[in-house]
């Protein structure tokens, strides 16, 4: 499989770092609005550095989107057009007229698209459990100032509404307000909390139906070159890009 990336950031990183030439992944193209960050993945890679996202896409099976959900909502359409893509700006996908535009290109194209678990877990319980009635789902995160990108000492409730609104006021640590919905087609309860007590990532999740009742508590570790962003996340879409190539599947 060849895989160009968009966005070299901190996700990109461990992605590129973990994946082993077993696997079949051959990470080949390589775009970013910093020039710098392309130029390292390029190098460390022996990959080709790309000007832009057109130069990639007639000799790529998949994009990995690893930027942000502006990013994705400007080009999405365009690299489903030509190629499978994952995307993890997944947050982009809860403007309703932009996940209808993205889904239908894909299916006249025959491509595919994948949004990978993130940073919180229970998403494979949750797709099940929603086969029934969801009653009640609700997403608590909380985070220290430093990963909300914010400078506070009290701890302090930011934002109460739905995932739809989380999203747009925190594009950058509310994507898995996004993958939780989205999985489940509803537009989620969520409460942000920024909290200088902690040093983790903490998404709280509880959901109530027909199934029964679960809660789930995510406490991730930050990445250090970026820590609104969890480790989980980037692990979540190597397992993801690993499983494409699988012919055995365990999980929803
Ligand atoms: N699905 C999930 O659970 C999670 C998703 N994310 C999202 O994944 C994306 C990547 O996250 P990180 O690697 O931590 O971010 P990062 O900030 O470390 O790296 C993003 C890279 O993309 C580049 N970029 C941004 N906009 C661009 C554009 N329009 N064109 C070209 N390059 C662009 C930046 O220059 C940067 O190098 C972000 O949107 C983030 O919010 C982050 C954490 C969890
Ligand atoms: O990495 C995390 O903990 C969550 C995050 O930033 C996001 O969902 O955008």
């Amino acid at each position: 499989m060849k895989v160009g990336v968009i966005g070299c950031g901190a996700i990109a990183n461990i992605i590129i770092d973990h994946i082993q030439p077993k696997d079949n992944i051959e990470f080949k193209y390589f775009f970013d609005k910093d020039t710098e960050k392309a130029e390292e993945l390029t190098e460390k890679t022996n990959g080709i550095l790309c000007e832009n996202l057109s130069e990639m896409l007639n000799d790529v099976d998949l994009v990995l989107e690893a930027a942000s959900q502006e990013f994705l909502k400007q080009y999405g359409v365009e690299i489903v057009k030509h190629a499978n893509l994952m995307n993890m700006s997944i947050g982009a996908l809860m403007d309703e007229k932009f996940r209808k535009e993205l889904i239908q290109t894909s299916k006249n194209n025959h491509t595919n698209i994948y949004a990978p678990s993130g940073a919180v877990i229970g998403v494979d319980g949750l797709k099940a459990a929603c086969i029934g009635e969801i009653s009640s789902l609700t997403l608590t995160t909380r985070k220290s100032p430093k990963s909300l990108g914010i400078e506070t000492d009290k701890c302090e409730t930011l934002f109460k509404g739905k995932a739809s609104e989380a999203v747009v006021k925190y594009p950058k640590n509310m994507n898995v307000a996004a993958t939780l919905s989205l999985s489940c087609k509803r537009d989620i309860d969520v409460e942000v909390i920024v909290d200088p007590s902690v040093d983790r990532n903490i998404h709280e999740v509880h959901a109530i139906g027909s199934f029964g009742e679960f809660k789930t508590i995510t406490c991730n570790q930050p990445i250090k070159a970026n820590p609104k962003t969890s480790e989980l996340a980037a692990l979540s879409a190597i397992k993801k890009l690993k499983s494409l190539n699988k012919q055995f599947h365990v999980g929803t």
